[in-house]
Order: C-alpha cells, then structure tokens, then sequence
C-alpha cells in the first residue's frame, strides 16, 4: 500500500478525546504512585513558595529602601537572608519536582510501550493487513510521547498552576482591593485571546504532525526499496514525493509559527498594559496615601504571576486535551482483540504426529474487496510425513490454503484438523510450535548468524546450531566468514547473498524440527551451485515431517508423495506425478507450459549435484 503525503491524514484517524481514558492512562501510573504524590508534593510547596516572594519584596522596599540616611541595616538583611532561602527552598523542591515526576512519566512511557507492543504482536494477520506499519509505530513512539506529559509534567503543572492561581489572586485582594478589581478585569480577555489563539495553533500543529507522517511514510518507503528506486532511475519522483511532504509541513510550520507570534505578541501587550493601567492606578492610589510604595511593588508581583498563570493554565489544558487524544489512539490497539480465538480448554499437544486433514474446508478473507471464497469444499487426508506439492495458476488459492495450517486464518467453513482434532482445539503456540514455515522471500533479523539460527529455538545448543547449519549446507560458508557465527548479517540479512540467506533460513528450519513443514519454494533463480546446495538442504529438510511445499520446480514436484492441483479454489486434480501426467487435464497442460522447458535446467543442476 502506497501512502503519500496530500493524502488526508495518512494512517492517522483523528482522535477522540474521552475523559475516562484518562482513568485508564491513570492505572498505568499507578505502580509509580508514591514517586508521584512525593513530586505533587514538591510541585506544591515550591509553588507555594513562589507566593511568599512578592510580599517579602515588598516589605523590603518599606522596610528599607524608603528609610534614606538610616544606618540601621538588620531589617534588610534579614529580609534578603530569608528571601535566599526562600529561593533555595524553592530550587531543591523544584529540582526535586522535575525529576520525580519526569521518572513518573519515563516509566509510564516504558510500561505503555512494551504492553502495546506484546499486545501487537498477538493480533493476526487480518489486523496487520487493515493497518500500515508507519501508523502503528508512529502510535509506538509519538503518542506514547505526547501521553508521557500527562502522567509526568501535566498534571502536576495544572495543580501547581491552580495553586499559584488561587493564591495569587487571594494575596492580590488581601492587597488591594480596588487595584484587584481594575487587574482582574483584563483576565477574562487574556483567557479568550488565549483559547482562541491556543485552539488554531493545535489544529495547525495537528497538520504539521500529518504533514511530517506523511512525508516520513515516504521516505520510509523509498530508503526500504531504495534498491528498486534506483534501478528504475526513480530518485527524482522520489525526491519529488518527500519534498512535497517536506513543503506541506514547512507550510502548516509556517502557519504555527505566525499564530505563536501572534499569540505571545497579544499575550505580552496584554500583560504589559495591565501592568501599566496598575502602575497609573497604583500610582494614584501611593499619591493619595492609601497604598504603601512597598504593597504596590507586591501587588505588581502578584498581577504578573496572575496573568503568566493564566496563561500557562491554557497552554496546561491544551497539552492535557493532545495527550488525551493521542491515548485514545494507543487504547484504540489495546482494545484490538485477535480474530483467532483461543479455546476455553486447549487439548494439549507437545510433538504432533503431523496428520493434516481438510474437511469440506471453505475459506474466504473478510473485507471489503473479497466477499467470495477463496477457498471451495476442499477435502484432503495427508498423512504424517508425506510431502505434499501444491501446483496451480497464480492467484488458485496455494498460499491461502497452507496459511490455514498455523492459524494465521480460520477457515470460514468446514473443519482443518491436525491429528484428528480440530486446529482451534489447540493453544496457538502449541499449533505453531509443530510447524515449520520456510518463506519464499527468506526474513532475516539483524543481528548474527547464530541468533538467526537460534531464531526458532533461543536454547539449543552451540553443537545443535552447528549441526543445524550443516544439514542445511551451511557451515562451510559460515565458517568461511572472519567472524563465522558471530557474523552480523545486517538489517533483514542484506549482507548476505539470496542461496546463504535461504540456507540460514533451512538451519533455522532444522533447528525448530517441526512435525509440519510448509515450503514456499523460491521462483528466482539462484546460480546453478547455490540453487543445488539449497534444493539438498532442503530435500534433507523434509524427509520425515508432513510438508506442503508451493512448488515451482519440476523435480521438487516429481519427488513428492502427492501433488494437490488447485484451481480457483478447488483441488481439481491429486495423486503423483505420473499418475496425473497420465491423466491429462489442468496438471498436463501445467506442465507442458511451465515445468518442461525446466527439464533441460534440471539436467544441469543433476549433473551439478553429482
Ligand atoms: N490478504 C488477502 N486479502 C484478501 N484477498 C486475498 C488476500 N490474500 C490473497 N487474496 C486473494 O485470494 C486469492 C488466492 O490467493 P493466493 O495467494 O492463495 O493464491 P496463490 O495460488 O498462492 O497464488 P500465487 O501462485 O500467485 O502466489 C487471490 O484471488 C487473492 O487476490
């Protein structure tokens, strides 16, 4: 799936903001509580402290500063000795503040990550195959981001800010009425300005983040297929393509920065006239005695911390709205339930004997494009360790039918057993545990060789790594690296050549030793040595287990037991290679038109095995 940027909002359904989410983001603070109260503590005695300044200020300037000529310093002193305690107060509390909280926060974050992404991992391929990779690990990383200020700075901002509020405003009266009433006033338009303002730079900010989304999906995608980029000489439609994401989010950038201009340009007019109309009232109010000098200076002190809190409390309860948002978009997946249910009582189920039987097996994918089975009435006995070839036209239902066999879907009618009972009567990690999956695009991780091998098996043993690699022919080459084993194979094997890496993936089979093997057979070709050393491994790998190999090579398909004709759906044809040649129909023309011609390649590729 192609996302690009100027698609509306790429992966990202906007959010809903409800309030109960902000229970359940709760609980997840919850195992950090007491970190929490201790940084809401502090959070309240340094805000509480921040109070007492003003007012010691002031008693400072009547105290000392009016008494010009008098010699007698102790007041000032004294002041000026508790005010730097008082800082120091406030520092040690505020310090202890920002790191409680910020651990809080941290650990929330950590915990809502992992449990969201043991959760993706159990959902089926269905979920995966609704969802693109870039929304689910945008929610991964950004909105378990924004979601950290609620548990760490957020809250405790707004309760600070509450306090701050209530106190300055109450410290504010207690000093002067008159002048309270004349500050007050301007508040209810420093409130509009600022929710007005605050509420377009959000829905801008939204678009930057959209923007940014979009050109990062992009670039994501160009830099994984850069190889098929260059081939096609495609890097200036790429570089076209990002930078129109790149223009869309400098434009909504620009946007933002002009609104905070505006905002923080209206903010400060607004605060500064507010101080100027008390300075020409307080002013007045000194001239005609019924205001100290030193009240004044503090009443100033107040205002100022009055209207900063005012505003900061928008910016607080804009932030704790994003952050809301952006944890339903994470409960969103947490709700996520998988289409495979697990059974209430599981028949348990060790080491299979590898009997694999359709019963009137109908199968179709759900969704929009694809109301009609795929898979009709389909009836096969398999018994343990016969290998099974699947041929048919492309699109016949091949992959469809062996997905079934580890659950990665249901089928839709009919049963599929495994030894006799029905696959959704077993735990999903016992079912999986008997089958082996050898991709026709070999997956490998980044990290080593080993750890690729160890993939299936983490507690196998050096010895059983090595005896794996060999019956996939794959020491030599292992061995041949400086680092052997430990060689880094880079991300999903890219160091690697095609046969190494489908020979990693053979010992990473071996090493599962499944009772089931599914086998998608490579349709690209690999050097005649390569492609015989692989063909051995693999021919070594299924000896003993039940497999169903998607085959496209003549030899796989005349070494097999059996061989399953499939046809938009059906199993049209079955039994072995001989009898079906003999028989005609959908297997003979399949071979006249795609396996003959390989006969010729499979002369040389015996010759090379001899
Ligand atoms: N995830 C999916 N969602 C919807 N339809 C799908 C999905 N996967 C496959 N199909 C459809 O199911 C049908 C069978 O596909 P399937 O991949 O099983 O065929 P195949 O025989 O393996 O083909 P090929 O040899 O080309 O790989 C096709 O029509 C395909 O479009």
């Amino acid at each position: 799936m192609l996302s690009r940027p100027g698609q509306s909002a790429p992966g990202r359904p906007r959010a809903r903001r409800d309030p109960r989410q902000l229970t359940r983001l709760l609980a997840y603070a919850r195992p950090y509580r007491r970190l929490f109260v201790l940084g809401l503590l502090a959070t309240l005695v340094s805000s509480g402290l921040g109070l007492v300044f003003p007012k010691l200020f002031g008693s400072l300037i009547d105290a000392s500063f009016l008494k010009v000529g008098s010699t007698d310093t102790t007041t000032l002193d004294r002041t000026v000795g508790l005010l730097l305690g008082i800082f120091a107060l406030s520092a040690v509390f505020g310090a202890a503040q920002a790191y409680l909280l910020a651990r809080v926060g941290a650990g929330v974050v950590a915990d809502l990550r992992r449990s969201l992404f043991s959760h993706l991992l159990t959902l089926s391929p269905r979920f995966f195959g609704d969802h693109k990779t870039g929304d689910l690990t945008s929610r991964l990383t950004a909105d378990v981001g924004t979601v950290q200020g609620v548990t760490s700075t957020v809250l405790a901002q707004l309760a600070a800010q509450a306090v701050s509020l209530v106190g300055a405003v109450a410290l504010l009266v207690a000093t002067s009425p008159q002048l309270s009433l004349l500050t007050l006033a301007v508040i209810p338009l420093v409130i509009a300005t600022a929710f007005t303002i605050g509420g377009r730079i959000r829905r801008v900010s939204r678009e930057v983040q959209d923007a940014v989304a979009g050109a990062n999906a992009s670039a994501e995608e160009a830099i994984s297929g850069v190889r098929v980029v260059q081939s096609f000489t495609a890097e200036p439609l790429e570089r076209r393509r990002y930078g129109a994401g790149v223009q869309q989010s400098f434009v909504a950038a620009l946007k933002r920065a002009r609104l905070q201009a505006l905002m923080s340009g209206s903010m400060s007019f607004l605060t500064f006239s507010a101080l100027a109309l008390v300075l020409w009232y307080g002013g007045r109010l000194v001239m005609a005695g019924h205001l100290t000098p030193g009240n004044l200076v503090t009443f100033l002190f107040y205002a100022v911390q009055v209207g900063g809190t005012v505003a900061s409390l928008t910016g607080s309860f804009n932030q704790f709205q994003e952050a809301l948002g952006a944890s339903s978009r994470i409960f969103e997946l947490l709700d996520e339930r998988s289409d495979l249910p697990a059974p209430a009582r599981p028949v348990p189920l060790s080491r299979a004997a590898g009997r694999v039987t359709f019963q009137h097996v109908s199968f179709a994918y759900q969704g929009e494009q694809a109301r009609d089975a795929v898979l009709h009435d389909l009836n096969v006995d398999v018994p343990a360790g016969q290998v099974v070839a699947l041929v048919g036209p492309s699109g016949a239902g091949k992959t469809t039918l062996v997905n079934l066999i580890p659950r990665f879907w249901d089928v839709t009618g009919g049963q599929l057993q495994v030894d006799g009972r029905d696959v959704r009567d077993y735990a999903l990690p016992d079912l999986r545990a008997q089958v082996g999956l050898v991709p026709q695009e070999t997956l490998l991780f980044s990290g080593t060789v080993r750890e690729n091998i160890l993939y299936g098996r983490p507690d196998a043993s050096p010895q059983e790594v090595e005896d794996a690699a060999r019956a996939a022919n794959a020491h030599s080459f292992i061995t041949a690296f400086e680092a052997g084993y430990d060689t880094v194979v880079g991300e999903r094997g890219v160091k690697l050549s095609g046969g190494q890496r489908q020979r990693i993936a053979i010992a990473r089979a071996v090493l599962k030793d499944p009772r089931i093997l599914i086998l998608d057979e490579a349709t690209s070709a690999l050097d005649n040595e390569s492609e015989a050393l692989v063909q051995a491994a693999l021919e070594r790998l299924m000896q003993g287990r039940t497999t169903f190999v998607i085959a496209h090579r003549l030899s796989t398909i005349r070494n097999a037991d059996r061989i399953l004709v499939m046809d938009a759906g059906r199993i049209v044809q079955d039994g072995p290679h001989a009898a079906l040649l003999a028989q005609g129909g959908l297997y003979r023309d399949l071979y006249e038109l795609q396996f003959r011609r390989q006969q010729g390649e499979q002369a040389e590729l015996d010759a090379a095995l001899t």
